[in-house]
């Protein structure tokens, strides 16, 4: 496994506040230069997380046969089961925009009894990572430049989506492994939150580890393959990874915010800017996913290729 080094400073942006120029930049700069940002005062409670902690414990602890209902080969699929990603990873998904049909359907299955708790939870959350990611996504038009944010939210923006991954990592006997391998996301954004444990990483342009330290009230957020396209790489999809340390259980919640599956990706050409090239080719996001699919055989999430073998020219 490649040494980890120091830990990256990432800008804090304050999601209850009006932006100020400042912290525009630095926001700007974080995304060009890592991918990754942080957000607070965002409206997501440590409560909230708690109860689906708690609740998703119960389920990562029932009988791997019962959870391969869910599995793969299921009608549902909603359950990654461990050796996909890592052997280490599990993880249960959950589907917007009605996350409490979602979550309802994976657990009737997974449960013989009825329990809305786990649901009800779930949509909570879902509801507010919606909120959130469509701030976000209207912040990052603002940060490319004046106007941006009118022009394209509504035409580019209002058909997205989000799923929440609810992933377990279950603890090595060993030294530190990677729980999750180096992958970029396909999302435009995914909003992710840590535990105090810590081990997220994001490599430098240069190839060089950097912890993500947890910070108590905030969250990650990390930019996505199809941001970095729609963006003309004015926004970097960062390359990322999960470490585990020795005998530590670790949980996250990963919420993805996607474009639909039928848009075509293709970056405004006031976006691009008159004195630059445009580096992508117009694509399917669904040929994308699919791509990604085909070329990861047995390696969920594992980065052979991206965004740029795809469809950069
Ligand atoms: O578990 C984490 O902290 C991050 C997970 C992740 O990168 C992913 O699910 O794509
Ligand atoms: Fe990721």
């Amino acid at each position: 496994m490649p040494e980890t080094q120091d830990a990256v400073e990432l800008p804090i942006l304050d999601m209850s506040q009006p932006l100020d120029s400042s912290s525009l930049s630095s926001l700007s700069e974080a995304c060009k230069t890592w991918g990754f940002f942080l957000i607070t005062n965002h409206g997501i409670s440590k409560d909230l997380y708690n109860r689906i902690h708690l609740l998703s414990n119960q389920l990562f602890s029932l009988p791997s046969d019962t959870k391969l209902e869910l599995g793969p080969l299921s009608s549902l699929g909603t359950y990654t089961p461990h050796f996909i990603a890592s052997p280490f990873f599990e993880s249960l998904r959950v589907s917007g925009p009605n996350f409490l049909k979602s979550a309802q359907s994976s657990i009737d299955i997974l449960l013989q009894k009825q329990n809305s708790e786990f649901s009800e939870a779930v949509q909570e959350y879902g509801k507010r990572m919606t909120k959130l990611s469509m701030k976000i996504i209207e912040i990052l038009l603002v940060s490319l430049g004046d106007g941006f944010q009118k022009k394209y939210y509504e035409s580019e923006f209002k058909n997205c989506h989000g799923y929440l991954r609810i992933n377990n990592y279950s603890p090595p006997e060993g030294d530190e492994v990677e729980g999750l391998g180096m992958h970029t996301d396909m999302s435009c954004v995914t909003i992710v939150y840590q535990d105090e444990i810590g081990g997220l990483q994001v490599r430098s342009k240069e190839g060089k580890w950097m912890d993500i330290r947890p910070c108590e009230g905030t969250l990650v957020v990390n930019i996505g393959d199809m941001l970095q396209a729609w963006s003309n790489d004015k926004f970097r999809s960062s390359e990322h990874r999960v470490v585990l340390k020795r005998q530590v259980t670790r949980f996250s919640l990963a919420f993805f915010w996607c474009f639909e599956d039928e848009k075509i990706i293709m970056a405004p050409e006031e976006v691009v800017g008159e004195k630059n090239m445009r580096l992508y080719e117009p694509f399917v996001c669904l040929d994308y996913l699919k791509f990604r699919e085909s070329n990861e055989k047995g390696r969920f999430e594992k980065v052979g290729y991206t965004v740029k073998d795809f469809a950069g020219i």
